[in-house]
């Protein structure tokens, strides 16, 4: 037998794993790295951070992303490179962060690799029916593998859109496994590029759990601030705050079928982006509003998707609790105008879970891979509408 697959199969009856989880999101801001031990599988899983951190990428390195990131037409030489070059540069990353933390690759199990989606294409955007549901994730795991010795997971989504979904959000599964309550219905929203929230109704509940993207969460603000002023960031809001919400603008950017559309659903930067703005900006007249007015808007139009999606499901619902992760939470204005547009509901940073709301979905892909290596589908039938199955290939280093 092939040592390596011997080697998998002894991790697979561990009763625990050392996993590292790899998240490079739609913010194209680094990869964040979670080393977890994670017990059991299943609805017995136990998850424990290690340790953590976020390399943020060099602007050449972003560049060279951007020049091909969610868009229709592009270079297919630095497609065709990038998804190498990230692969490798990832692994590097890994053994740099390896040494530092004075671990040793052997005592690492499994990585988990999420890659940088390029370009997610699910039906309801492209309308198109020749084509079926798909979504692309670049840096290849064979890379990692090589580079660090260890074996990788990687490109989880493809499974999902072979069985049927949109290959997103991933997310249920691990908080479904990992955080559902026996006292309050929850809501674990991530604000990253894109916004979604998962659904975890409380035990016992008729309503079975599920996740759903909602729509933009930083990525137009991010886009605009990066084309305005050239800012990776509207950093703490400096900007929006001093600008001033117009309603014209507000109202137009509201308007799109996405919205409407049943949960769950995906979505990403291929909609919400520049154009969708300067084409929000034409339809209400309001193409000379400062910048600050802008931002001050699409920092609003954020927070009022969310709060509009959170209140269509929890309506009937009570003991709501609302739980806050990725960098959208590190933003004051946006935190301060969805608790004003859902008062009735308590809303808490990630991290009264128990989590670092930073490290939650580099987390949540090492669950995914454990589930994969030790796991069985049958603990991932209770997610609605989301195909049961193990998800990620598998990169064998040597
Ligand atoms: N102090 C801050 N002030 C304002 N915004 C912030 C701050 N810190 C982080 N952010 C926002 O959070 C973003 C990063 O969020 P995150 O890392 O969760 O995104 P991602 O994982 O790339 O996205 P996705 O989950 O959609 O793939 C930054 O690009 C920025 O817009
Ligand atoms: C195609 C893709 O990369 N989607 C991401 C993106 O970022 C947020 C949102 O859009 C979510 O659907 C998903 O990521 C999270 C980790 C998920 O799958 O749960």
């Amino acid at each position: 037998m092939n040592p390596q697959i011997e080697k998998l199969y002894r991790i697979a009856q561990q009763k625990e794993r050392r996993i590292i989880g790899l998240m490079s999101g739609t913010s194209l801001d680094g990869l964040d790295i979670a080393l977890c031990h994670i017990g059991n599988s299943g609805q017995e899983t136990i998850l424990c951070l290690e340790n953590f951190i976020s390399i943020p990428y060099e602007d050449t390195f972003r560049q060279y992303i951007r020049e091909i990131f969610a868009k229709r037409r592009i270079d297919q030489q630095v497609l065709c490179g990038l998804h190498a070059y990230i692969g490798k540069t990832h692994g590097t990353f890994i053994n740099r962060t390896l040494k530092q933390w004075n671990i040793s690759p052997l005592d690492v199990d499994l990585i988990a690799s999420h890659g940088q989606t390029v370009f997610h294409a699910p039906q309801r955007l492209t309308e198109q029916a020749s084509f079926p549901n798909s979504t692309l994730q670049i840096g290849d795991g064979d890379h990692i593998a090589q580079t660090t010795g260890i074996i990788t997971v990687s490109d989880f989504r493809q499974k999902h859109v072979a069985a049927g979904g949109e290959g997103a959000p991933l997310a249920a599964y691990g908080d479904y496994l990992l955080f559902t309550s026996e006292t309050e219905n929850r809501f674990l929203l991530n604000i990253g590029g894109i916004s979604n929230f998962t659904f975890l109704p409380k035990q016992g509940s008729s309503l079975k759990a599920y996740a759903t993207d909602l729509g933009p969460g930083n990525t137009m603000m991010n886009q605009f601030v990066f084309e305005q002023f050239g800012l990776e960031m509207d950093e703490n809001a400096l900007l929006a705050k001093n600008g001033t919400i117009d309603v014209a603008l507000l109202e137009a950017l509201l308007k799109t079928p996405f919205f409407d559309a049943d949960f769950p659903k995906t979505t990403g930067p291929e909609l919400f982006n520049l154009a969708y703005l300067k084409n929000a900006q034409f339809v209400s007249n309001t193409s000379s509003l400062t910048p600050e007015n802008v931002l001050a808007t699409l920092n609003k139009f954020t927070a009022q998707v969310i709060a509009d999606s959170i209140r269509r499901v929890s309506k009937d619902l009570e003991h709501v609790h609302i739980y806050v992760s990725g960098g959208g939470v590190h933003n004051p204005l946006l935190m301060k105008n969805i608790r004003e547009a859902l008062p009735s509901i308590s809303v808490s940073s990630f991290s009264s879970l128990g989590l670092n709301p930073d490290a939650k979905e580099a987390c949540l892909f090492a669950l995914l891979a454990n589930e994969t290596i030790a796991g069985s589908v049958s603990t991932l039938w209770k997610i609605r509408d989301s195909p049961a199955v193990c998800m990620g290939k598998i990169s064998l280093p040597y």
